[in-house]
């Protein structure tokens, strides 16, 4: 029988509790064939993101996938970087300390990855982009016409409408490189960001944990070693008793776009200021006198809810395979 096309998924990756949890996720999805996972800094620098995504591929024995390392700075080349480890833990998956990979990246950088298939697939390849947006940014600067070649480009980032998780006005993945987050935004990409206005909504529980601990297979157990770091910083940081799972609901989102409902518009970033990594989109709803900085460009999909319950229900059913 003809097999269904399986959608061609790159992530973009800064491994990461809730990245090392999509990208299980991802390898279990019988929807999707991950082609590659590139590397970012964010939640750790990118050296240790590209050994925690080989050591990831080591663990669910999915060695077959290449891993591309991605820059070590942002698109202004600055090397002062916002990483957050007090949230993942300083080895970026809950202090566990796990031996080296025994694997390589490849020997291409991510940008030029993402280039490449973007050529060998035209208009086929998902980007599931989890960490600041410089690798993104770096292949449009690279092949101009990349925006047009990548099928779309699923993104968590943003803050719409709400507060931001790094301070009042900022979400962590934007902040991490706004210079190159406007870029992407006004690439011309199909673009579907989704912030943590819609990530904050699904929550995984000590419930949900328990459910994990007790099944015995090996992703499940291994993630139940990894998540404490990710679970107390929750608690002290939001009083909660659970852990937000912002990458898994990017990646779910990219399989199946009818969890979410979205508006389109134009978003722009804020790159300098207290309000540095701000998301500002344009509802569209006024036509302004004048002449802006959101005038002529192109419209991106900015989430706006989520179905939790299905979300967690696809997380839980994977995970507990
Ligand atoms: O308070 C925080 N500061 C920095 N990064 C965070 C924080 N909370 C979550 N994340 C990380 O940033 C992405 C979502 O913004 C997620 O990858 C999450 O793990």
């Amino acid at each position: 029988m003809g097999e269904v096309e399986r959608k061609k998924i790159i992530i973009d990756t800064d491994p990461g509790v809730d990245d090392a949890m999509a990208i299980f996720i991802a390898l279990r999805s019988p929807e999707v064939e991950v082609i590659g996972l590139t590397t970012i800094y964010g939640n750790v620098y990118t050296t240790l993101a590209t050994r925690n995504a080989l050591h990831l591929l080591e663990v669910a024995e999915r060695t077959d996938i290449p891993v591309a390392e991605g820059s070590h700075v942002t698109l202004m080349k600055a090397t002062k970087l916002r990483i957050a480890e007090f949230v993942h833990g300083t080895d970026g998956l809950g202090n566990q300390y796990f031996p080296p990979p025994t694997g390589k990246a490849i020997d291409q950088s991510a940008a030029a990855f993402l280039v490449d298939k973007s050529n060998q697939y035209p208009g086929k390849i998902t980007v599931v982009a989890l960490g600041p947006l410089t690798n993104i940014a770096m292949a449009i600067e690279l092949d101009p016409t990349f925006p047009e070649k990548i099928g779309q480009i699923v993104i968590l980032g943003g803050a719409f409408f709400v507060n931001g998780n790094v301070n009042p006005a900022a979400e962590a993945n934007i902040f991490g490189d706004p210079d190159a987050a406007d870029v992407v935004f006004t690439s011309g990409a199909d673009i579907l960001t989704v912030g943590i206005n819609v990530t904050h909504q699904v929550l995984f529980t000590d419930a949900d944990l328990d459910k994990l601990a007790q099944c015995r297979g090996k992703i499940a157990q291994y993630l139940c070693k990894i998540l404490g770091v990710y679970f107390s910083y929750h608690h002290d940081a939001y009083s909660i008793k659970g852990v937000f799972l912002h990458d898994p609901t990017t990646f779910l989102a990219a399989v199946n776009p009818s969890l979410l409902t979205y508006t389109e518009g134009v978003v722009r970033v804020q790159k300098c200021g207290i309000t540095r990594g701000l998301t500002m989109f344009d509802d569209a709803k006024k036509r302004y006198g004048e002449i802006s900085e959101w005038y002529d460009k192109p419209k991106v999909k900015v989430a706006v809810t989520v179905d939790a319950p299905e979300v967690m229900k696809m997380v839980m059913d994977r995970l507990l395979e």
